[in-house]
């Protein structure tokens, strides 16, 4: 498998005339986000002499640097602080003194845990023997990746250098999606990027889009004292949530002090020295409202990403949302460049683009990968979470499906209650006739851990009392997953 590796020179095209360093990889990966890291560590794993190309400087791509990490981090220490603030007393534990926040030490936490998993990303390419190039990548042929200096980044290549692939693997994410005509300054129009690094909290935060990104960061910054107002073009928040867990999540949500403007167009936004004005309208109505925030979050989604990778050279086929075509292999119009994560279709997670990143890999070694699309989860780390997967109701009955559900309120979970948190509940969609598990939906505490449940007992095609007469432990959350199991074909035992 392994190409005769060396380095060979060739001059480069144009007037410059400079010598450029040619290598030779088996495989050459473009990105080293979730998609593209993992999947050079596993194909050097399998053997293949990789390199990974990333021109940020940092490993991880959007999800370590900008997305999921700094935003968990923010999402944990801002529920620590809300419960301090305001739960502390009645849980028995006296403070006293102030208790406030620390903007800047915040940042630096989130920083800290960044700097951390960046770092250990690299110390895995050296463990696993993965060339790691910093530097822009982009196709001088169907063969070769060449790579440019990145000016400002430490340790970027010093000169053009020419990377001949057998393989390459396009792994290079997605942008935030601008909304047309709003200038994002990311100090008071900003994007999650910016929503990330702010450095005090804002008195008022509107945010345009009610997605997943819209109401984490709303929740940060609500725990934190903003007066959070999302502004959301559908009549539904929470993107592809089933409908019957949005609406209950905008209830919570709702408690917690965010006000919420559904089935509302905006029609521009501006700031005006400290303050952003904002126009919206009514989509039914058409009714006009001006609203004024210190901050504005826009929040309307991504959009697949291939700035300066030369795609258009080679002639790769893009559809009409920026994804680069390919087929069920990963493939492009070139079996040997394929194409994961973000920039290609399905959702836009990270453990989706890691999974495409393996299998990927494994159809280079060994001709055949999988991924099972029925079965990706998702989850909102708000409070409570929310998390999912499978079908929802609305995709069953457009099926035309029958099905039976089931359903558990952590109110009689002894654990929830345990821990005074008690919100929420566990719905489990089973076939009718089957009884095989179709979808689980989960909104309460620690949703995002107990949803991997749901998703063994979907790949494994179990029936809801599959699951329920397994032995889970008790007191645990997991329980009330089991309760729902239960109640899908049966009673449950606690309600
Ligand atoms: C605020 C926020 C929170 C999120 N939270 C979650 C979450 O909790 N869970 C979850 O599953 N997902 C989350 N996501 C989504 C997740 O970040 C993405 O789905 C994931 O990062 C996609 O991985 P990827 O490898 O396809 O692309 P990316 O992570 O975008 O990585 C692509 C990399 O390629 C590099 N690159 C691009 N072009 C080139 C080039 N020509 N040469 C060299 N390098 C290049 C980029 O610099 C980048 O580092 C979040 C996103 C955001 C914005
Ligand atoms: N926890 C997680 O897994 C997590 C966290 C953050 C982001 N992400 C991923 O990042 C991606 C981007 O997140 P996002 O929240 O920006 O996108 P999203 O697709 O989740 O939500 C965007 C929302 O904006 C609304 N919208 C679109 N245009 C609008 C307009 N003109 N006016 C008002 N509302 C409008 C949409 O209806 C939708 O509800 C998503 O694919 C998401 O999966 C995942």
């Amino acid at each position: 498998m392994r190409l005769q590796a060396g380095a060979s020179r060739r001059f480069l095209s144009g007037t410059s005339r400079m010598l450029a360093e040619k290598k030779k990889h088996d495989l050459v990966v473009v990105g080293a986000g979730p998609g593209g890291y993992v999947a050079a560590i596993k194909a050097a794993q399998l053997g293949f002499d990789t390199a990974c190309v990333e021109k940020r400087g940092r490993a991880g791509g959007t999800c370590l640097n900008v997305g999921c990490i700094p935003s968990k981090a923010l999402l944990n220490n801002s529920h620590l602080y809300h419960q301090m603030k305001h739960e502390a007393k009645q849980r028995g534990i006296d403070i006293n003194g102030d208790i406030s926040v620390n903007v800047s030490q915040l940042q630096k936490a989130k920083d800290t845990s960044v700097k951390q998993l960046t770092g250990g990303i690299e110390m895995l390419f050296k463990k696993n023997g993965v060339t790691y190039y910093k530097g822009q990548g982009s196709f001088e042929d169907e063969n070769s990746i060449k790579v440019s200096p990145v000016e400002g980044v430490e340790g970027s290549v010093a000169e053009e250098t020419i990377l001949e692939a057998k393989n390459i693997i396009v792994a290079t994410g997605s942008e935030v999606t601008p909304f047309p005509g709003i200038k994002i300054d990311e100090e008071r129009i900003v994007s999650s990027t910016g929503a990330l690094s702010l450095k005090e909290v804002p008195k008022r935060l509107a945010v345009i889009g009610g997605g997943i990104i819209g109401l984490e960061m709303g929740s940060v910054y609500s725990r934190l004292g903003s007066k959070v107002t999302v502004v959301e073009f559908l009549p539904k928040i929470g993107a592809t949530m089933d409908d019957e867990v949005a609406s209950t999540t905008q209830k919570f949500l709702k408690k917690q002090g965010f006000d919420f403007k559904l089935g509302t167009k905006v029609l521009s936004g501006e700031r005006n020295g400290d303050v952003v004005n904002i126009e919206v309208e009514n989509v039914k109505t058409g009714k006009k409202e001006s609203l004024e925030a210190d901050v504005l979050l826009v929040a309307i989604g991504r959009r697949p990403y291939i700035q300066g990778l030369n795609a258009e050279k080679l002639g790769l086929e893009v559809d009409k949302r920026g994804r680069l075509v390919i087929d069920e292999q990963f493939n492009t119009k070139f079996p040997h460049i394929k194409v994961i994560g973000d920039v290609t279709f399905g959702p836009m997670l990270a453990h989706k683009a890691e999974e495409e990143g393996i299998a990927a890999v494994e159809y280079l070694k060994q001709g055949h990968g999988h991924v099972n699309y029925a079965n990706i989860p998702s989850v909102m780390y708000t409070h409570p979470e929310v998390a999912w997967v499978g079908k929802t109701e609305e995709q069953l009955k457009e099926a035309g499906i029958s099905y039976k559900i089931g359903k558990f309120p952590f109110m009689a979970n002894s654990r929830a209650k345990t821990n005074q948190d008690s919100e929420g509940f566990v719905k489990i969609l089973i076939d009718a006739e089957t009884e095989r598990i179709l979808g689980a939906h989960i909104i309460g505490p620690n949703a995002g851990e107990m949803i991997a449940e749901a998703g063994l007992a979907l790949e494994y095609g179990a029936s809801a009392e599959d699951v329920a007469r397994v032995c889970h432990a008790h007191p645990t959350l997991s329980e009330a997953f089991k309760e729902a199991n239960l109640a899908a074909y049966s009673k449950p035992i606690n309600f």
